[in-house]
């Protein structure tokens, strides 16, 4: 293949992959003689109550496994990241939908394996790849995360907490590279290392009991992996960076304010919390786009889309998981849910190796 057709097929614009995921009905809903209003037809469709179909890359009912999703969707953007491609997964949904147990940002040291989430095995496997190519000649690797939290529209360094948020900022360099500073990445050598940061970080999360989830994560939570190789060039002693940023994103729960029998501190939350979803909801609307797509897309309105400026229609794989209860007493919020998700459907990204 020739340069010029190498490069064309780097620069091939990728929709942003958006895949549902129905969880099962937990034990309090069935108590409470909730029944399911979602059906699954084996393909990538659902029906909500009686005809409400909505059609996504994949859906995923409630008796998937951890693994399924995993290999499926976020293998393929571990395997990219050592091609120097970024990569990121999101996962959205009201309170209690399933998104820390399938991205596995809470604390994992009790799961069975098979209920690992995505962040375990995206460790587990990136560390499994090292090992591997650690003969190949001449490449040498760093790994290095950072854990932030943005929670009332202020920035936590989960791996440093005692780091001001004031001191925190998020800047796009000139090549549009959006970088933090202020937080201080962790480099790690083995997986235990990376495992441990991630435990460390979830336990500073700001969590709370909110009537539908009595571990509600109340911020938006972003595990950020970085690879820099240093790779041999082809035929030449000299070296050329690949780096690819790999950011795992749990999102502060969808719910509105009502629901959650909010009040006072909690309610306050809520309205941050929404007003981030509801940038990122006016990002993803104008990505999705032609003509507000060239003009502006209002990454500026919140933390959380300023920092994934360059992950959503920018250079990144990205994929969006929307995760929904199947309870009937859910159906208003998992019908936001997939209204919401749908709109992703439209935003394309364009990866290029990041060299
Ligand atoms: N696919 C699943 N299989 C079995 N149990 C699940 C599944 N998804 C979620 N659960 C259980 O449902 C409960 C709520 O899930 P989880 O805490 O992940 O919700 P959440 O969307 O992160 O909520 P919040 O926004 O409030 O943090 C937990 O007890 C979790 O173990």
């Amino acid at each position: 293949m020739g340069e010029e057709e190498e490069e064309e097929e780097e620069e091939e614009a990728l929709p942003v992959r958006v895949v549902a995921r129905a969880r099962p009905l937990l034990g309090v809903e069935t108590v409470l003689s909730c029944r399911s209003c979602v059906a699954f037809s084996g393909g990538a469709s659902l029906v909500l109550g009686k005809d409400r179909v909505f059609t996504f890359d994949a859906v995923y009912p409630p008796s998937s496994s951890q693994e399924s999703i995993y290999s499926e969707w976020v293998k393929p953007l571990v395997d990219g990241c050592f091609q120097g491609y970024n990569a990121t997964v999101l996962a959205y949904g009201q309170t209690g939908a399933g998104k820390t147990y399938t991205m596995g940002s809470g604390n994992n040291s009790c799961r069975l394996e098979e209920e690992m989430g995505i962040i375990p095995r995206v460790m587990a496997d990136m560390f499994q790849r090292i090992e591997e190519d650690r003969f190949l000649s001449g490449r040498e690797l760093e790994v290095r995360v950072s854990y932030i939290e943005i929670y009332n529209e202020e920035m936590k360094d989960l791996l440093h907490p005692s780091t001001s948020s004031k001191s925190i900022a998020i800047r796009e360099r000139g090549d549009g590279k959006i970088v933090l500073t202020g937080v201080k990445e962790v480099q790690v050598n083995s997986l235990e290392e990376m495992q441990r940061a991630l435990d460390e970080g979830s336990l500073c999360r700001t969590v709370a009991g909110t009537m539908m989830n009595n571990q509600s994560s109340r911020s938006h939570s972003i595990f950020t992996i970085t690879i820099d190789q240093q790779v041999p060039k082809r035929g030449g002693k000299s070296r050329e960076l690949i780096t690819a940023k790999f950011h795992l994103v749990d999102l502060a729960g969808s719910e509105r304010a009502k629901r959650t029998g909010n009040v006072g501190v909690r309610l306050k939350e809520s309205v941050n919390i929404n007003s981030g979803l509801l940038a990122l909801g006016n990002v993803i609307s104008a990505l999705g786009d032609e003509k507000k797509r060239a003009t502006h897309v209002p990454y500026r309105e919140s933390k959380l889309t300023r920092m994934l400026q360059d992950s959503l229609g920018g250079n990144s794989r990205t994929v969006m998981i929307a995760c929904i209860s199947p309870a009937d007493s859910s159906f208003e919020e998992t019908l936001n849910t997939l209204k919401y998700a749908n709109r992703a459907r439209n935003i394309k990204n364009v990866p290029i190796i990041n060299r």
